[in-house]
């Protein structure tokens, strides 16, 4: 039985914890916010019920996550450790020399970054070929895509065994071929994030049509038919005589959007903490998210359905 560990229960915690105990893995998690715990606690269920409406390979139940009291506990004796905490540099290094220390040479250890380069992390480590990048995206428990990403340092062995660990659990691991900030679908999620915020900010649309223009002009067809075979279906033709226009006046901004920025420091950071771009009636959270829910298994089915 393969035994696996996740260190940080927040947004994707859950999810990433109950695919895998689900995939038959016996799974431990840990965090070091007790709130974090019992939130994470408290989803399983529900989780656990979208992964049979899913109907995805069960091996194992999905709310069988033991939550440990700390890493050490959690990862003791793991094949794989799954790194899951907060988006910064320095604090993914501190957690990956306390996961080093006190796992087995066989263990792998792996992150959820969203994009830090694998390279980075991995120097840290005693065993730099047991890292690897796993990247889910949001909701883990939904979307089926994993990014598989080595860095400079990770085994080949080391990338096929995530990669078969994936598929294994029914789900879609790509292999990213080089270790660039954001990997791919970061790359070209916050491309589109920048340039959404930009028609936001410059007065060309609202926020709310911008998310009726891009979900239905282009996330309902990219779900069908993705970029590559778009230009094959658009025509190379159309393609070049746009882009050649276009493309220059594309949003080049290096720096973050100052919206963004003056919403963070009044502490509106999204679902998460209640409003964000967005303000949410209190009640509003459950039911948008059953909702969503119910719409990513509606939509996953009839991508998936022969
Ligand atoms: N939110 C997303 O949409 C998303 C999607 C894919 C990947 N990711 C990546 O996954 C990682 C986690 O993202 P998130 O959105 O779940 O973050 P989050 O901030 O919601 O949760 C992080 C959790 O880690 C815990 N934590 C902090 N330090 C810890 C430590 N030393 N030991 C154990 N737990 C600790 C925090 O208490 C918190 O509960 C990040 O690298 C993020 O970039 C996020
Ligand atoms: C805004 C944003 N940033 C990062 C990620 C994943 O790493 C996601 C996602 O998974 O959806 C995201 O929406």
């Amino acid at each position: 039985m393969t035994i696996a560990a996740v260190i940080g229960l927040g947004t994707m915690g859950a999810g990433i914890a109950a695919v895998l105990a689900r995939g038959g893995l016996t799974v431990r998690a840990c965090d070091t916010a007790p709130a974090a715990v019992e939130r994470a606690r408290g989803e399983l269920p529900a989780i656990a019920g979208l992964l049979d409406r899913l109907g995805t390979p069960a091996r194992g139940d999905a709310t069988a996550v033991a939550f440990a009291g700390s890493l050490e506990e959690a990862v003791a004796g793991a094949d794989l450790v799954l790194e899951n905490v907060p988006e910064k540099l320095e604090l993914k290094q501190q957690v990956f020399r306390q996961i080093d220390a006190a796992v087995g040479t066989d263990c792998i250890i792996a992150s959820d970054t969203s994009g830090i380069p694998i390279t980075k992390l991995q120097a840290v480590v005693s065993r730099p070929e047991r890292v690897v990048g796993m990247h889910w995206s949001n909701p883990p428990h939904l979307i089926p895509m994993i990014e598989v990403v080595a860095g400079r340092q990770t085994g080949t062995a080391t990338r096929d065994w995530m990669v078969a660990l994936i598929r294994g659990l029914g789900l879609l691991p790509v292999v990213v071929k080089k270790d660039v900030p954001g990997f791919v679908e970061n790359r070209v999620l916050y491309a589109i994030m920048r340039e959404a915020l930009d028609l936001v900010e410059e007065g060309v649309i609202e926020p709310e049509d911008l998310d009726t223009c891009v979900s239905w002009g282009i996330g309902y067809k990219l779900a069908i038919v993705g970029p590559m075979k778009l230009l094959d279906m658009a025509g190379l033709d159309i393609y070049q005589s746009v882009a050649s226009y276009l493309n220059p006046e594309l949003s080049r901004r290096a720096d973050v959007s100052g919206a963004i920025a003056e919403r963070i420091g009044r502490g509106r950071l999204g679902l998460k903490s209640g409003a964000g771009l967005f303000d949410y009636a209190p009640g509003e959270l459950q039911s948008l998210r059953a909702e969503r829910a119910n719409r990513f298994v509606a939509v996953r089915k009839a991508l998936t359905e022969d």
